[in-house]
C-alpha cells in the first residue's frame, strides 16, 4: 500500500505562554498543501525500513514511521511487522511538518490495513505522543490550533482559488532553540478572527512570532519574504519555526515567477 503524506503551512503563529511541561501554549492555523512524501507499507514484513529521495538525518530506528509502528505495537500486541519504504521529498526540519505527516499517515495506514478499529480521536491522541504538529495530519484540513498544537478547531478556509510558492533556503532551525528566543505574549487579535478576513488583508494582520525570533540570526530569511512580495505575493511568511517560506499568489500567476535565489522552490 502506498500513501502520500502531505506537508502543512502555518498561517500565523503566536506563542502565548510557557507551560509547566516545558512546551509553549500557542495559537496557529494549520493548512495542508499538496507537497508530499511517498510512504509504502508492505505486509507481511520484517520491520525493514528503507528510504530514497532526501536523506533523513539520524538513526533510521528513530524515524517517525517506525516510532508510529512501535507506539501502536504497545497497545496491539498482535500488530504484524511490515516493511516500510519512505521516499522523502518534503524538506526536513523546514517548518512543513513532513516528519509529523509521515508518522500520522503511518498510524492511519496501519489502522486501516489491519483493521485495528482505532477512532479518529484515539488516532489524534497517538499522534500527539509523536509530535506537536502530528495530530493536525490526522485531521488534515484547515484548523485553528492551540495547546501544543494538538487542540484543533476546523476553520472554514478554502484557498483553492490561490496559488502557492514554497521557498526552502536549506537553513536548519532547531524548533526548541527558536522557541527559546521568543517572549510569550497574549496576541491582541486572535488568529481565529484574523484568518476570517480576506487574504488581501493578511499581510497587515497575520504574523508568525518565529520571524522576529529567527531573522536576526538569519537575515537572509527576511530577504526571502521581501522577494516573495516583490514577485507579487498577496501574503508571504515563514512557516512554523522555519526556515521554509510560503507565498500566496493569485491563481495561475506564478508560472513566470523567477525566485532567483538558488533555494529550493515549489510551485503549488
Ligand atoms: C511549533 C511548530 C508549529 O507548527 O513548529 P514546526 O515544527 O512547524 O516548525 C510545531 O508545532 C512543532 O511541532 P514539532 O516539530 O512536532 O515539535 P516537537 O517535536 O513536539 O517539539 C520540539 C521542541 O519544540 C519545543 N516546542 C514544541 C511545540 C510547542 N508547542 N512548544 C514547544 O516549546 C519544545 O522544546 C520541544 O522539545
Ligand atoms: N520521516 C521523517 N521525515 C522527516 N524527518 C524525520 C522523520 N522521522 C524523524 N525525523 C526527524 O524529525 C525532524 C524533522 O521533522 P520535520 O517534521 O521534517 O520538521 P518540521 O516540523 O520542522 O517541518 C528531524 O530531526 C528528523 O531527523
Amino acid at each position: 500500500m502506498i500513501v502520500f503524506p502531505n506537508c502543512k503551512i502555518n498561517l500565523g503563529l503566536h506563542v502565548v505562554s510557557k507551560r509547566p511541561d516545558g512546551f509553549h501554549e500557542l495559537e496557529t492555523v494549520f493548512y495542508p498543501l499538496p507537497l508530499t512524501d511517498a510512504l509504502e507499507v508492505i505486509s507481511p514484513g520484517s520491520l525493514s525500513f528503507t528510504t530514497s529521495g532526501i536523506a533523513v538525518p539520524g538513526n533510521s530506528a528513530d524515524n517517525l514511521c517506525l516510532k508510529a509502528w512501535r507506539l501502536l505495537k504497545q497497545d496491539f500486541a498482535d500488530l504484524p511487522e511490515v516493511d516500510i519504504h519512505l521516499h522523502k521529498h518534503i524538506p526536513i526540519g523546514a517548518g512543513l511538518g513532513g516528519g509529523s505527516s509521515d508518522a500520522a499517515f503511518m498510524l492511519q495506514t496501519l489502522n486501516n490495513r489491519f483493521q485495528l478499529g482505532i477512532s479518529k480521536e484515539q488516532l489524534i491522541t497517538y499522534a500527539a505522543a509523536l509530535g506537536s504538529d502530528c495530530p493536525f495530519f490526522i485531521e488534515n484540513k484547515a484548523v485553528y490550533a492551540t495547546g501544543r498544537g494538538e487542540i484543533m478547531t476546523p476553520v472554514n478556509l478554502d484557498l483553492s482559488s490561490w496559488s502557492f510558492v514554497l521557498v526552502y533556503p536549506g537553513i536548519h532551525i532547531n524548533t526548541g532553540w527558536a522557541f527559546s528566543r521568543i517572549t510569550p505574549k497574549v496576541p491582541v487579535l486572535s488568529l481565529r478572527d484574523s484568518i476570517a478576513q480576506p487574504v488581501e488583508q493578511w499581510r497587515e494582520i497575520i504574523s508568525n512570532d518565529f520571524e522576529a525570533a529567527v531573522f536576526p540570526a538569519h537575515p537572509e530569511l527576511a530577504e526571502i519574504k521581501d522577494t516573495l512580495y516583490a514577485a507579487g505575493a498577496v501574503y508571504a511568511a515563514m512557516s512554523g519555526s522555519g526556515s521554509a517560506f510560503v507565498g500566496i499568489f493569485p491563481k495561475n500567476s506564478i508560472a513566470g515567477i523567477d525566485i532567483n535565489t538558488g533555494y529550493k522552490v515549489f510551485m503549488l
